[in-house]
């Protein structure tokens, strides 16, 4: 059973399927903190968040079961992630479910801050009748400029489009013929904060976004220009922006997300030109329905071992490639353990060369896995999240190569393992019809299925060497299922892989060792 945590309000509908999983129990304690989230993540296979939960080092440290953390929306900045992925934890994320509300939302912000809407809603309600303070700018011919033009900034890009405002966007990876798609100009950073009658940010909060709107900025901006922040608190200095507002340079505010939240009495809100709202931009029945379904879905594929799409700390594998290396997986896998359990010292460096149809395109997550499957028998812990980073934490040294020379096979593969004394390899490939085969293990040639349970043995190459070694395995009722040997010229060194239906006893491990022509034995499970 599989215990998921809850601990942000997420729409009952959208939980609907982790509601009725049979291998779930779902834990809903909202606004769990300090000791009681510690107390209730210490035994929770996943945990579930929006914004408000902070995803601590040290609530994710004392997250001894934990697989998976959900963020049921966008931005994950209430999140540790890299201590997540020093961890193996996998942190997912719905990054499209919410997109349409907030782009809304924001939309409903630029409309309230030209017409003054919240100001003017709560002196009527007072029973005032003030219609001369009220007087506000239309959208239409205004230009909108936009700081990251993703998900949201492209679908606010329609709507004020829509309007007939001219818009304005600034996104490194914004290409030019995105742009022109969206019928938007492309801009430099610059250009877009000089050209704005209004000015809203898109961007996730990051350490090249934190204050990018600051007293500097500011200053380079048109007399009278209103300001949107629906993104993330903290990407404007709120402070710079309560000098601009009262320094008359910036006409009016309007903003969702706050850098402290709940921000208190924040000293802009004495300012009569701010407008507001409490992180309201997701905030609708759909958007929660759809972001809670996304990452219920999610935490059901991790904890199943099914495949699954957003990972925030993975690299995002298109389905194109995925269909692609997905016939791979077994043999690299196979060949990982295999040369993990070979290597018995440790490891200093890994070499995965690519030949064939391998070495077409990108074969990074098949060097990933790889690497996962060789340390998993060195390292405690270790899974597809950190295998790199514990990787370059251990200092070994991790290269994917690709060679023209596939040894006259269709697709060729090999690992080799580096200790400071010995090296060891493993190649193989896949053989048409019959799956994943090692064809050679440290310079001997071979043909061997990798799975069950292997002997490996390293011996001389003498008349009788094979038969007393089943002998022995006979008077013991250990049955042999397969036997490969290879060996590079006669009389030379050689090895016999046995396939054998049960585990070896620790005596006749021994007795094994002890015989003249064997130099090593060792158990390898596939
Ligand atoms: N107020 C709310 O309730 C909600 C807020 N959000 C926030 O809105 C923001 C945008 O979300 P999405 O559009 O879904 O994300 P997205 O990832 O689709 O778009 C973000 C864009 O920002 C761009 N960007 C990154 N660094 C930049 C920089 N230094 N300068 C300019 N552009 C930069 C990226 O290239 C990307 O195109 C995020 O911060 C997210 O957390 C999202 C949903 C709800
Ligand atoms: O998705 C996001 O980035 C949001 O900011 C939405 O936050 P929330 O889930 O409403 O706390």
């Amino acid at each position: 059973m599989y215990k998921v945590l809850i601990t942000d309000p997420l729409s009952d509908q959208g939980i609907d399927k982790l509601l009725r999983a049979e291998d779930v129990e779902v834990v809903r304690k909202i606004g769990l903190t300090g000791e009681a989230l510690l107390s209730e993540i210490a035994t929770a296979d996943a945990l579930l968040v929006r914004s408000q939960t902070k995803v601590t080092e040290e609530v994710i440290n004392q997250g001894s079961r934990l697989k998976v953390i959900a963020r049921a929306g966008v931005g994950v900045d209430n999140i540790d992630i890299p201590a997540a992925t020093r961890k193996g934890v996998i942190v997912v994320n719905a990054p499209d479910g919410n997109t349409i509300s907030t782009a809304e939302h924001t939309f409903a912000m630029l409309i309230s801050l030209a017409r003054n809407i919240p100001q003017a809603h709560r002196t009527v309600i007072n029973g005032e009748w003030n219609r001369k303070a009220f007087v506000g700018v239309e959208l239409n011919q205004k230009t909108l400029s936009i700081i990251g033009f993703g998900r949201i900034g492209s679908e606010l890009a329609k709507r004020a489009k829509a309007f007939r405002m001219n818009v304005i966007a600034f996104d490194p990876y914004l290409t030019e013929e995105r742009a022109q798609k969206f019928g938007v100009q492309k801009a430099s950073f610059n250009e877009a904060i000089a050209a704005g009658d209004f000015i809203t940010v898109h961007t996730p909060l990051t350490k090249e976004t934190r204050h990018m709107i600051n007293h500097e900025v500011f200053d380079k901006m048109k007399d009278g220009v209103r300001i949107l922040n629906c993104a993330r608190g903290g990407i404007i200095d709120e402070t710079a922006l309560y000098d601009a507002i009262v320094s008359g340079k910036v006409a009016g505010a309007a903003l969702d997300v706050f850098e402290v939240e709940p921000p208190g009495n924040h000293p802009l809100f004495t300012l009569p030109q701010v407008i507001c709202t409490p992180h309201l931009g997701a905030s609708t029945i759909e958007a929660q329905e759809n972001v809670a379904v996304d990452v219920s879905e999610e935490v059901l594929h991790i904890l199943r071992g099914e495949p699954f799409k957003n990972a925030v700390n993975l690299p995002s594998i298109p389905a194109e490639l995925q269909q692609k290396l997905a016939p791979y997986h077994e043999l690299v896998e196979k060949l990982g353990h295999f040369v993990g359990q070979m290597t018995t010292e440790a490891i200093k460096e890994i070499t995965i060369t690519y030949a064939g149809e391998l070495a077409e395109g990108d074969v990074a997550p098949l060097t990933r896995m790889m690497l996962k499957a060789v340390l998993s028998h060195h390292l405690a812990d270790i899974n597809f999240v950190n295998a790199p980073h514990l990787a370059k934490q251990r200092g070994i040294h991790v290269l994917e190569q690709k060679s023209g020379h596939s040894h006259g096979f269709t697709q060729w593969l090999n690992i080799e393992v580096k200790t400071d004394k010995n090296q060891h390899q493993v190649s193989g490939t896949l053989l048409n019809g019959f799956g994943p085969r090692i064809i050679k293990i440290d310079q001997f040639p071979v043909d061997v299925s990798p799975k069950g349970h292997l002997l490996f043995i390293q011996h001389r190459d003498q008349p009788g060497a094979i038969g007393r070694v089943g002998t022995l395995l006979g008077s013991r009722d250990i049955n042999i299922a397969t036997m490969q040997v290879g060996r590079k010229q006669a009389g030379g060194q050689a090895i016999m892989i046995l396939r054998i239906d049960k585990a070896i006893p620790y005596d006749l491990m021994n007795a094994l060792k002890q015989m003249d022509e064997i130099q090593s034995v060792m158990e390898i499970d596939l």
